[in-house]
């Protein structure tokens, strides 16, 4: 799915109105009843109490107002209270008109602001995508007061305030909602960290928007749900056998970190490597062979660290980083395998591909060794701390995606900055945001997994390695989001 900014949400507006000849008011009434259908699911009339609407002037408040009129309508008690301005939308303007008389309206002044209890439930329809700057006076005022109250909030669209892709600093005022309720497409602002206090759980409704005009809009943006995966996996031949998926090589572990080279090759074999190796220091080669007897074992001449690459002849894509530590002798192996996979032999067919994680980003990033040669043609996972210690500290979330993007087309790599929303950036300069996973998953061991469900995407030749790289993250969350949806089983 597309993210589209808030001048392409106009323009897709527009075009959904001229596709399917609806009129602007007709469009703003689909999106409160798509708003009002949440809100009905959410809490009923019982639960909710007094529902109070605070309206902007512009189109987001003509929402507000819409569904104003349509939980009424539904026998919720609805309140108003209209943000002062010197005009308002056409459509604002008729949705005001229309507001059932049953409904106390009030207008937002200094010295009168909305009465607001810690238990009252309210929809946040003050700004939406319009807004052109920092709130400011009343409207300030009254979003103070609102987080102040720590009222039960509901947002339209957007947290009034926040931006719906541009960096703002952190003393802007914007609502604290629980929930937003967005139309057609995820807003950037939502998949970044920094906001997730703003922004609460967020929802996208679809409201029927243009189609043909998604697909033309171009954009650097895009969240990967389920149809972006769907189809990607090749299904397994009948006749197929274990060469026809690949042979990956694990180079993982190290004294105390052995677990994290079993559970990334477990997470390989999962994902359907027809064979691997893993290479362990001497200390695991025991613990390795008993915890995981369908992969095969090289155990490093050193006991407690990697010290030398084995021939890479045998492999299709070669994993490396899990519990690897930081000797300078692994950092070496690690320098040995990017100079070979990054020349690779005349007779192969195309560069080894790697998957580099964990310690080995962390060894990279120590001795600054330059990205360039070693992530050309490859795939690294960082999660944020690893990520800056490869680049430079980010100034805020949109910052880090600046230098995201900036990396992976610098290098022509592949880059995961792994987090709740995982970002996947392209050498083209796509940014992908995966949908999948939960915080259950924030626990040592869980990037381990990651890199060895890769590892097996990468050796199956059949895959590309942008599809496979989404794909095996996608895969990742979503195995994280059914073992979460289990009955937890008590010892
Ligand atoms: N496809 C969609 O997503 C649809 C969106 N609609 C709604 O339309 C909204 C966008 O409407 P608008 O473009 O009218 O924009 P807004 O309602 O967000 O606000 C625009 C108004 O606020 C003023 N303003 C902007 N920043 C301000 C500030 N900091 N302080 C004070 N005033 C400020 C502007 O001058 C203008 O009068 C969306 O967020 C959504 O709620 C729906 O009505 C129709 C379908
Ligand atoms: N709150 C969260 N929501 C969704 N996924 C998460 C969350 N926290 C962590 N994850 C996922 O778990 C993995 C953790 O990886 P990482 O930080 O490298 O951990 P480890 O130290 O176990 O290797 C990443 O794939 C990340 O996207
Ligand atoms: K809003």
């Amino acid at each position: 799915m597309k993210i589209l900014t808030a001048a392409q949400t106009r323009q897709l507006d527009q075009a959904t109105m001229q596709e399917q000849h609806l009129t602007s008011v007709e469009l703003m009434e689909r999106a409160a009843e798509a708003l009002v259908e949440w809100f009905c699911q959410w809490l009923d009339q019982e639960q909710a109490g007094e529902v109070l609407v605070l309206c902007g002037p512009g189109n987001n408040g003509g929402d507000g107002l819409a569904a104003a009129r349509l939980l009424h309508q539904s026998g919720y008690q609805m309140r108003v209270a209209l943000l002062p301005a010197a005009t308002q939308a056409a459509d604002w303007q008729h949705n005001r008109l229309h507001l059932p008389e049953a409904i106390a309206v009030a207008e937002i002044n200094e010295g009168q602001l909305p009465e607001i209890q810690p238990n009252t439930v309210v929809i946040d329809a003050l700004f939406g995508t319009g807004l052109a700057r920092p709130l400011g006076g009343l409207a300030a005022a009254l979003v103070r007061h609102l987080n102040a109250a720590r009222a039960r909030v509901v947002s339209v669209d957007i947290p009034s305030g926040l931006y719906a892709e541009a960096s703002q600093p952190r003393e802007n005022v914007a609502v604290r909602a629980r929930h937003t309720v967005s139309f057609g497409t995820p807003k950037l602002a939502f998949l970044l960290p920094q906001n997730a206090e703003l922004v609460g759980e967020w929802h996208v409704k679809d409201i029927g928007l243009s189609e043909p005009f998604i697909a033309c809009s171009t954009s650097p943006w895009h969240y990967t749900d389920a149809a972006a995966v769907a189809g990607t996996l090749p299904a397994r031949p009948r006749f197929s056998h274990k060469g026809t998926f690949g042979h990956a090589l694990l180079l993982a572990g190290s004294r105390g970190k052995i677990g994290a080279a079993v559970l990334a090759a477990n997470a390989c074999l999962r994902g359907g490597v027809g064979l691997l190796t893993a290479r362990v220091p001497g200390c695991g080669y025991d613990i390795f062979q008993t915890s995981v007897p369908e992969a095969m074992c090289l155990a490093d001449p050193a006991a407690d660290y990697l010290s030398e690459l084995p021939e890479l002849k045998p492999y299709q894509a070669v994993g490396i980083g899990p519990g690897l530590g930081q000797e300078d002798a692994s950092l070496a192996v690690l320098r040995q395998l990017l100079e070979a996979a990054t020349a690779p032999a005349a007779a192969q067919q195309r560069p080894l591909p790697l998957v580099i994680d964990a310690d080995a980003l962390n060894l990279l990033g120590r001795h600054r060794e330059p990205a360039g040669a070693t992530a050309r043609k490859h795939g690294a996972h960082p999660h944020p701390k690893e990520f800056e210690r490869l680049t430079e500290p980010a100034r805020d979330d949109y910052h880090r995606l600046e230098l995201l993007r900036a990396f992976a087309q610098r290098y022509r790599c592949l880059v995961l900055l792994k987090g709740a929303y995982s970002c996947l950036a392209t050498p083209a300069g796509e940014l992908h945001f995966n949908s999948t996973g939960n915080p259950g998953m924030a626990t040592g061991g869980s990037g381990d997994v990651l890199t060895g469900l890769l590892l097996a995407l990468r050796a199956d030749a059949r895959l590309r390695p942008f599809e496979a790289a989404r794909l095996g993250v996608y895969a990742h969350g979503r195995a994280g989001d059914l073992a979460a949806e289990k009955p937890a089983t008590r010892v």
